[in-house]
């Protein structure tokens, strides 16, 4: 049982800065000590070194470029045998954290807990930030809507639309929507939330993720899952989130599959509202880190 931690000081793919202060942040507020406490050996890998943002059309550049630190990054951690835990930045950091896991263990599921779907591809994007298009880029099955760009050739896809559960969605793009329903990806909204609960939503997302063979877990958190009113620090909140309850939920029960091979926690932007707010986001962000490595609310 032993952690690797990176941190992803990385705000290139949407254009709100702040979210770069996030990892140190996040170790500030106890990862390290609380995961040792929670009896796990621990290795912080440090903060990847970014260079400085490009603008306007060069910023594709740079996005690539970040993201090709971090697979390269995220394939030692896996290598050197950790659960891997990537610290964002902003979204668009999926793409490397997903690409480099995939390539240290091969084919995973992808479990994606957001208010958005972030699958955009470039074509469909109506902002052009890349935050809203990291599954484009690692589905197989969006690869020739992908057109080539500077810094990306090094991105395979690497996930099947079979091998990928949503939980949270409540702003998805009309593009977006076509593209989940033409390629039949398992989503659970908010209205699901709803309907179902939680506790059977994680029930059915585990059923459908181990239907055929049990692969490792790739679960990527966008904070904006979480109701604004709890993580208000963040750059595109939507109302109607997941209450903290649900959200630590949705950790827990990953934790107990113990399949759960790399974690992704991003979108946490403590310039974007009072000290109130980034202490409440920031705890959220550990305590649902902490979750996914079997901190029970029992003890
Ligand atoms: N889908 C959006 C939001 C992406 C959020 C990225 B995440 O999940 O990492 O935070 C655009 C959202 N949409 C733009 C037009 C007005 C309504 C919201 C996009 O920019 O693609
Ligand atoms: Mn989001
Ligand atoms: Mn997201």
């Amino acid at each position: 049982r032993s952690v690797g931690v990176i941190g992803a000081p990385f705000s290139g793919g949407q254009p709100r800065a702040g979210v770069e202060r996030a990892p140190d942040l996040i170790r500030a507020a106890g990862l390290l000590t609380r995961l040792q406490e929670q009896g796990y050996a621990v290795k912080d890998y440090g903060n990847l070194q970014f260079e400085a943002l490009l603008d306007g059309l060069q910023r594709v550049r740079s996005v690539g470029g970040a993201n090709r630190k971090l697979s390269e990054a995220v394939q030692e951690v896996k290598r050197d045998g950790h659960t891997c835990v990537m610290l964002g930045g902003d979204h668009s950091l999926a793409i490397g954290s997903v690409h480099g896991h995939a390539a240290a263990v091969g084919d995973l599921s992808v479990l994606w807990v957001d208010a958005h779907a972030d699958i955009n591809t470039p074509l469909s994007s109506g902002t052009g930030n890349i935050h809203g298009q990291p599954m484009a880029y690692l589905l197989h099955e969006l690869r020739d809507q992908i057109p080539a760009q500077p810094s990306f050739s090094w991105v395979q896809p690497c996930v099947s639309a079979r091998d990928v559960v949503y939980i949270g969605l409540r702003d998805v793009d009309p593009a977006e929507h076509y593209l989940l329903k033409r390629l039949g990806v398992k989503v659970f909204s908010m209205t699901e939330v709803d309907q179902l609960g939680v506790a059977r939503v994680m029930e059915e997302t585990c059923d459908y993720l181990s239907d055929k063979v049990k692969k490792p877990i790739h679960l990527s958190y966008d904070v904006d899952a979480i109701d604004p009113s709890v993580t208000p620090a963040t750059g595109t909140p939507v109302a109607g989130g997941l209450t903290y309850r649900e959200g630590v939920y949705i950790a827990e029960h990953i934790a107990q599959t113990g399949l759960l091979s790399a974690v992704d926690l991003v979108e946490v932007n403590p310039l974007l509202c009072g000290e109130a707010g980034v202490s409440s986001t920031v705890s959220t962000a550990l305590t649902l880190l902490l979750a996914c490595f079997g901190r029970l609310r029992q003890g």
